[in-house]
C-alpha cells in the first residue's frame, strides 16, 4: 500500500545497526504533515541513531523510510531534492564562528538557491526575526547567550523554509525560561512553515508542550514501546509502565 497522502514519514520495518550491534529492530511509524513528534527514551537506546537514519547520515540495516511516497535512500539521485526539504539543527551542525549570523544563514541560501545577494539579504533578515533575532545579523556566534546561538542555528534550519524539520535535543543546556521560549518557538514555526517537526528531546516539560505524539524507544527491547500524545499516555491505564514512569519521573511507581 502507498503512504497516504497527508503522511510526512513512513518508516517501515526499519533495523539500525553499527556491524553487527543491532541498536533498534523492525521500527515501524508515522509521522503527518504540521506533526510534531518527540523521539524519547533512556540514554544509548538508538535516539540519535533514529534521527541520522531519517536524515540519510546512516544507513538502514534493512526496512525502508518514505517521504511522502517518495522512498528514501541515502545515496540515491533522489535523496538529494529530498533533503533539500530538511532543516537539520543538530549539535553537530553548530554556527561557523568565524561567520557573523548574517553569513551562516545566509549560507543554504547561497549555496542551494540562485537568489540574488539582496534577495538572499532580505530573506537572511527575514528569517533572523522569525527567531527574535532581528538586527543581529552582524554578530558573531560568540557575541550571544547560549539561547540566542540556539535561535540562530533555527534560523539557519529554516533558510530554505523546509518542509521538515529535525532538532536534536535543542534546549540542551538551556535555562528553564529560555527552554521554554524555543519550545514556543519551535511551536510558531510549526505552525508558520506547516513543517513536520521530530525532536529528540530529554526535558519533560518541553515533550508535554510541544509533542503531538511521542515516540518511546527502548533499549532492552530493541523496539518502540508506543506512540501516541503524551497526556493520552500518562492517562491510559494500558500504557506500558516503563512508559509511564519515564513520563512521570517515576512518579507513577507510588501508584
Ligand atoms: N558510531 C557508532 N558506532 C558504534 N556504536 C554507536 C555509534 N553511535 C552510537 N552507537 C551506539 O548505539 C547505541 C545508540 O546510541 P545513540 O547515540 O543513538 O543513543 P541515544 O538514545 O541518542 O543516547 P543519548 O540519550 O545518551 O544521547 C548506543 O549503544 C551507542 O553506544
Amino acid at each position: 500500500m502507498m503512504p497516504h497522502q497527508s503522511t510526512a514519514i513512513t518508516v517501515k520495518n526499519l533495523t539500525m545497526a553499527y556491524g553487527d550491534y543491532i541498536v533498534m529492530r523492525s521500527l515501524n511509524f508515522t509521522a503527518q504533515r504540521s506533526e510534531i513528534k518527540v523521539i524519547i527514551g533512556g540514554s544509548g537506546c538508538g535516539k540519535s541513531t533514529l534521527l541520522k537514519h531519517l536524515v540519510g547520515l546512516e544507513k538502514a540495516a534493512s526496512g525502508e523510510i518514505f517521504y511522502g511516497d517518495q522512498r528514501f535512500l541515502p545515496d540515491s539521485a533522489e535523496a538529494a531534492q529530498i533533503r533539500r526539504q530538511f532543516g537539520v539543527s543538530f549539535q553537530s551542525g553548530a554556527l561557523w564562528s568565524s561567520m557573523t549570523l548574517q553569513e551562516n544563514v545566509a549560507l543554504p541560501l547561497e549555496q542551494y538557491t540562485q537568489l540574488s545577494a539582496s534577495e538572499i539579504r532580505d530573506l537572511v533578515e527575514f528569517k533572523l526575526s522569525l527567531v527574535g533575532l532581528a538586527g543581529f545579523g552582524h554578530r558573531y556566534p560568540s557575541e550571544l547567550s547560549g539561547g540566542m546561538q540556539k535561535r540562530a542555528g533555527l534560523a539557519r534550519a529554516i533558510a530554505l523554509d523546509p518542509k521538515i524539520l529535525f532538532f536534536d535535543e535543542p534546549s540542551a543546556g538551556l535555562d528553564p525560561l529560555s527552554s521554554r521560549r524555543l519550545d514556543d518557538l519551535i511551536l510558531e514555526l510549526r505552525d508558520a512553515l506547516g513543517a513536520t517537526v521530530i525532536v529528540v528531546t530529554h526535558e519533560l516539560a518541553s515533550i508535554f508542550s510541544i509533542a503531538d505524539t511521542a515516540l518511546f524507544l527502548d533499549a532492552e527491547s530493541k523496539t518502540a514501546l508506543c506512540d501516541g500524545n503524551p497526556n493520552d499516555l500518562v492517562e491510559d491505564a494500558q500504557t506500558e509502565p516503563k512508559v509511564r514512569r519515564f513520563l512521570t519521573r517515576g512518579d507513577s511507581d507510588n501508584h
